[in-house]
């Protein structure tokens, strides 16, 4: 390990497992840590060392042809069919079709519905074999290289994943889910490395004349957004289908992709995991079917968008739907673009029924899975929620599939590199709102690598930072920065951000990449400056505060946005999380203690009180007795320390990580606050409320326009109603709103709002 220490000064090594799987974190060894160089998987030179002239005119094809793939993709399709469930389904659905026609011909509508269920099995299946695998590796490697710059891997952490994929148990890729592109990236890239590519379960929305071709011969198979045809009527075969389907793939040993998130993220932030698959594959395992599956989150950082932006939709316009026209408009736009580079991170694939086992043992009060045939649909997510829909073993508990789901989107978010467009985006959202001339991005930019690297973060960038710099305000292109001279000083450029709607949105999407890493600290800051703040100047650092105080706050903090963040694995506990990081950021002398003297106590007078407490303290002494006149120690007050300068800058710079994400959630309170008068759809409530926080970004009441986009507003109004502020039911098919009728919930709202200009105030 002192091997790993030496390099972790140079490229820190991510996505290492968590403490909570000791036997999965083992495997990580020595030759691990020494891999640690990128690949760029479109540099072939090391592949054509030794080939002749005519190979090296063509390198792809070469490359192609080098490949020794001897791994068998079956077709499961007899076994689906012949399994006992489907059957049975089958046998249900005809009973309950039959009784509402009867009458008719029962053989008849037997047949029917079993030449139904074969079409929808043909029609989500994947199909894929050797030669078409090759053939399709040599088309999209010829694409691909042609619009991106990079495709980057690490060595070790490839290492990590071929050991996984050379034992006889499933694989099971969980990618955060950025691009339509992640679909084929993983794929392409496993294969690059002669690892069995996975089957990868994709939205019924990219069934689309041609891809669909590709992405079933690349192994995709496709799932319905909604697994119900009829709202509220359950469509059991196909619920059985899918189930099977993904079932007797492990059961082969296949491997499986699929996206946790359910949609593309919209804002760059993660979003909290769905169930779905994940408890297929962990029932699987818990019945035995399976001995144990490898589980890889996986992370894949773009320079740009290859899919475009996603400003109409968060301005609360619908999404324009995917067709064969667009898809070939989209390609054609590529082509004369520049995407820059791309860096995939795979996380070290750990052990499911390790973590089955683990956490069984320690999460006593989960419970079982609802898989009454008559639990209500999920209305508000387009994406199934499948942990109660296709899953069916009462073994199986609904806590530790979240809490599963929970883990592999924390670790997939912590090993997500930064790429230079992120890490420009966020500091001019966060400092450099009225721009930055180069020098100064440049230092900040500096300093901020240091900062992400000390936080055991990687960038997917190299080089100098004012070329970094060029790079992503050219990829980032005229629209969303503008760059020209300093008024001061007319040699050097000033890069501006565009921070009008919609743009600024995309700004958003990148600079939110790099939030993970500043996250817990930032909540600290948030309730630093909140509890110490005076209530009747309103200025901060005049209060005096202890410590448990801020730890409380700040977990009061992480409640309110529960909705929007993972902050720490489920394995971990937040209170002693949020202490750790209180106790940095004393290190840094952000708190003081006030001797009366007008001092803060320096490093020898520390050292002297702690060694003082230490001799006094009684918690060493053996004689009981000493224990009768014990009093419990009067919690030591601190005050903000505002008075120097590097403390301020780095105050601000903490609130200012969360400063639109706030903002959204005040928003969104003040809007309940004098809006919500009567029930009424949740669609319109959150329609009317983008309206509202349109109108004031554009009457610039607003600090940080960002901070209207739909998106974030909806999951604003998701968590009011987890925080018992709202109150919501399904009737019909709609989703209806209304504010909790409980006497004290506007007193509730009003403490949230406080809460939430902490961030705003000035310091
Ligand atoms: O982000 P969405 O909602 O367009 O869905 C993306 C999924 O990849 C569709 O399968």
């Amino acid at each position: 390990m002192v091997l790993a220490k030496d390099i972790q000064t140079i490229r820190p090594f991510m996505g290492l497992c968590c403490s909570c799987l000791p036997i999965s974190k083992q495997t990580a060894t020595v030759d691990i840590f020494n891999q640690n160089g990128l690949h760029n998987i479109f540099d072939l030179k090391p592949f054509l060392r030794d080939s002749g002239w005519i190979q090296r005119r063509f390198p792809i094809l070469t490359r192609t042809f080098q490949m020794n793939h001897q791994h068998h993709y079956p077709d499961v399709s007899i076994a689906v069919f012949t399994n006992n469930r489907v059957l049975e389904a089958i046998q249900k659905t005809s009973v309950i079709t039959y009784s509402r026609n009867a009458g008719k011909d029962t053989r008849a509508i037997q047949e029917s519905i079993i030449k139904g269920a074969k079409k929808t099995l043909i029609k989500m299946k994947a199909s894929t074999g050797a030669w078409i695998l090759r053939l399709t590796f040599w088309f999209l490697h010829s694409v691909l290289s042609l619009f991106l710059k990079k495709l980057i891997v690490h060595r070790g952490q490839i290492l990590m994943l071929q050991e996984a994929a050379s034992k006889k148990i499933p694989v099971i890729y969980l990618p955060l889910h950025r691009s339509h592109l992640d679909y084929i990236l993983i794929s392409f890239l496993v294969y690059n490395y002669n690892v069995r590519i996975p089957y990868v379960a994709a939205g019924d929305n990219l069934d689309i004349a041609f891809f669909n071709k590709l992405l079933r011969k690349f192994g995709g198979f496709f799932i319905r957004r909604r697994l119900d045809k009829v709202p509220g009527e359950k469509d059991i075969i196909y619920r059985t289908l899918l189930h099977t389907y993904v079932e007797e793939l492990l059961k082969q040993g296949e491997a499986l992709e699929f996206f946790v998130e359910g949609g593309r993220s919209r804002s760059g932030k993660s979003t909290l995991p769905k169930g779905g698959l994940l408890s297929v594959v962990a029932e699987t395992c818990v019945k035995g079917h399976i001995p144990d599956a490898y589980i890889v989150p996986v992370s894949i950082s773009y320079d740009k968008l290859i899919d475009g932006n996603f400003c109409r939709e968060q301005m609360g316009l619908p999404k324009v739907s995917e067709s064969f026209f667009r898809a070939v408009k989209a390609i054609i736009n590529v082509f004369i673009s520049d995407y820059g580079s791309v860096r995939m991170d795979f996380a070290q694939p750990f052990s499911l029924k390790e973590f089955l086992d683990v956490h069984k043992r320690s999460d006593g009060d989960s419970t079982c899975i609802d898989v009454t045939p008559d639990s209500p649909p999920n209305m508000t997510s387009s994406y199934p929620n499948l942990t109660s829909a296709i899953c069916a073993s009462p073994d199986l508990d609904r806590g530790i599939v979240e809490n599963l789901g929970k883990h592999i989107v924390h670790t997939a978010t912590q090993c997500t590199a930064l790429m230079s467009t992120h890490l420009v985006c966020f500091l001019l959202l966060t400092k450099y709102r009225n721009g930055a001339n180069i020098n100064e991005l440049s230092l900040s930019m500096k300093i901020l690598v240091k900062e992400i690297r000390e936080h055991g973060r990687d960038i997917g960038f190299s080089g100098d930072m004012s070329d970094a710099i060029h790079n992503a305000v050219g990829l980032l292109g005229s629209k969303l920065t503008s760059v020209e001279m300093d008024s001061k000083n007319q040699n050097i450029l000033m890069v501006k951000p565009n921070l009008n709607l919609p743009h600024v949105f995309e700004l958003a999407y990148y600079g939110n990449n790099v939030i993970s890493v500043f996250l817990m600290e930032s909540i600290v800051a948030i309730a630093i400056v909140y509890v110490s703040k005076n209530p009747k100047t309103k200025s901060s650092g005049e209060i005096e505060v202890t410590k448990e105080e801020i730890i409380e706050t700040a977990a009061e903090i992480c409640n309110i946005l529960s909705q929007e963040f993972i902050f720490i694995p489920p394995c971990k506990n937040l209170m002693e999380e949020l202490s750790d990081i209180l106790e940095k950021l004393m290190i840094s002398e952000i708190l003081y203690q006030d001797t009366g003297f007008g001092e803060m106590l320096n490093e020898s007078d520390r050292n002297w009180s702690r060694n003082l407490s230490a001799a006094v303290s009684w918690a060493d002494e053996d004689d009981e007795e000493y224990d009768f006149g014990y009093e419990a120690p009067v919690p030591q007050k601190f005050k903000l320390n505002l008075t120097r300068e590097d403390i301020q800058q780095k105050m601000k710079f903490l609130l200012s990580v969360l400063a639109s994400c706030c903002e959204s959630y005040l928003t969104t309170a003040k809007y309940i606050d004098v809006s919500l008068k009567t029930e009424l759809a949740e669609d319109d409530f959150i329609k009317h409320l983008n309206h509202f926080a349109k109108s004031q970004a554009r009457g610039s009441k607003l600090e940080y326009n960002e901070s209207c986009a739909l998106d974030s507003l909806k999951v604003c109004v998701k968590s009011f109603s987890k925080l018992g502020i709202l109150e919501s039911y399904t009737a019909g098919n709609l989703r209806i709103l209304g504010l909790q009728s409980d006497f004290d919930t506007k007193d509730k709202l009003f403490h949230y709002i406080k809460l939430l200009e902490a961030v705003t105030v000035k310091l």
